[in-house]
């Protein structure tokens, strides 16, 4: 590098761009931790309203705490009506995305909070964003088969409750379980591509819900939360196992990327992944479906032989999200309701110790020339 030719990171890729206490991935061990206790321990031990806590304040809660939480955080599923209007009035040809994204707008100009951002009224947000997007997610996705809205019910848990707005019946409790794991894992992974979107806005001292719009927007792009929408997309394209190898060849030849595959950090084999295979394995037992665990397998066996390229956690949780029966187009949505925690705790920190991010760029494009005097205003 001399001083007149800047080195370029394009992607920020191995660029620190600052530090975080929320979580650490650590490529070389193959580890995540959030708050120092790693994620394979919570996805065993703890529920999402514990994790969304321990994100947020640094701590696991004491149970009076907890039971405080999950009193308020019932009390805050339902839907204002200016939001359900929002997603009830959306087309059917938007995508569910973007119906979350303007409801979490809409949820953010109503909320009582809205002129204040002081770091207690920021939690207090952060906690109702948290209570309410699960019922825009069950809504929209209700709505798309003509279904009414089901009401949530305040004797079930986060997770459960999650699963009967969006079904209206009640799945075995080893169902909810992988949906609860499903939750925890996706809740944080440091300076992803929205996560840093959601600080650069809170960086310009804007609000936590503008920071979290842009978050959903860059989550919804498949090389980032897309994917796990796009995994099931590409399992019903290539059809069943024996088709797989072929398929793969192909799309390789074709230079198509394979969704579910790779990561800027994980190098390896992503830390998540052992976990929330292991939580499909239980459902596909259930289900009996052996005939999805044969396509899962043999692509991603094939694409570790051919390109040495690992499964990310959107690989196991696609197929998840759909034998749970959630629609294809509803997975990243449900990254939005679980990352909802991480993006507030991080959008919590860097207004606790803010700096403007504002990055430089090197200019490529013409040198300095004049408008020809022939031009006419
Ligand atoms: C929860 C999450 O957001 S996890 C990520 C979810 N996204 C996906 O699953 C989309 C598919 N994966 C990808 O596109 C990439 O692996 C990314 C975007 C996640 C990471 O990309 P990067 O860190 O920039 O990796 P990079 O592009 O440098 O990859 C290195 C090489 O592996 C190839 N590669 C990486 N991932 C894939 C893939 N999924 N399919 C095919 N080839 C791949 C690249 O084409 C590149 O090859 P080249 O050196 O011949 O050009
Ligand atoms: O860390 C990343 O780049 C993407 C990811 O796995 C996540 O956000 O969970």
């Amino acid at each position: 590098m001399t001083d007149t030719t800047p080195e370029i990171r394009k992607g920020l890729a191995g660029v620190v761009v600052d530090t975080t206490a929320i979580s650490k991935v650590n490529p070389a061990t193959n580890s995540l931790l959030y708050r120092g206790y790693p994620v394979q321990e919570l996805a065993e031990h703890c529920s999402v309203e514990e994790v969304a806590l321990l994100l947020w304040t640094g701590e696991l809660p004491t149970p009076d705490e907890l039971a405080a939480f999950e009193a308020e955080e019932r009390a805050g599923r339902a839907l204002a009506p200016q939001v359900r209007d929002a997603i009830t009035r959306a087309p059917l040809t938007a995508h569910p995305m973007d119906v979350v994204r303007t409801a979490i707008s809409v949820h953010g100009e109503i909320d009582p909070d809205t002129a204040d951002a002081s770091p207690e009224a920021d939690l207090r947000k952060a906690k109702r964003l948290f209570a309410a997007v699960p019922a825009m997610v069950a809504l929209d996705q209700r709505r798309r088969h003509g279904l009414d809205e089901i009401a949530p019910r305040e004797d079930l848990d986060y997770s459960a409750n999650l699963l009967w707005m969006t079904f209206g019946t009640e799945l075995t409790e080893a169902e909810i379980d992988v949906f609860r794991v499903s939750m925890v894992l996706y809740a944080e992974h440091s300076f992803n591509a929205s996560t840093f979107t959601a600080r650069v806005v809170t960086s310009t001292m804007s609000d936590l819900h503008s920071a979290v719009v842009a978050a959903v927007g860059a989550l919804k792009g498949p090389l980032h939360g897309g994917a796990n929408e796009a995994v099931m997309h590409m399992f019903d394209e290539i059809g069943d196992a024996s088709a797989a190898v072929a398929w793969l060849d192909e799309a390789l030849a074709s230079k198509r990327k394979i969704m579910g595959f790779g990561h800027r950090v994980y190098k390896n084999g992503d830390s998540r992944v052992p976990t929330m295979k292991a939580a499909l394995d239980r459902l596909i037992a259930e289900r009996g479906r052996d005939d999805l665990l044969a396509l899962y397998d043999t692509l991603g066996d094939a694409m570790a032989e051919r390109k040495g390229i690992l499964p990310n956690l959107d690989y196991p949780s696609g197929p998840a999200y759909h034998l749970l029966g959630f629609d294809t187009p509803t997975f990243t949505p449900l990254f939005v309701a679980s990352r909802v925690m991480g993006w507030t705790a991080h959008i919590m920190e860097q207004a606790a110790a803010n700096a403007l991010i504002r990055p430089l760029s090197a200019y490529d494009g013409p040198e300095q020339r004049h408008v020809p005097q022939a031009v006419s205003v």
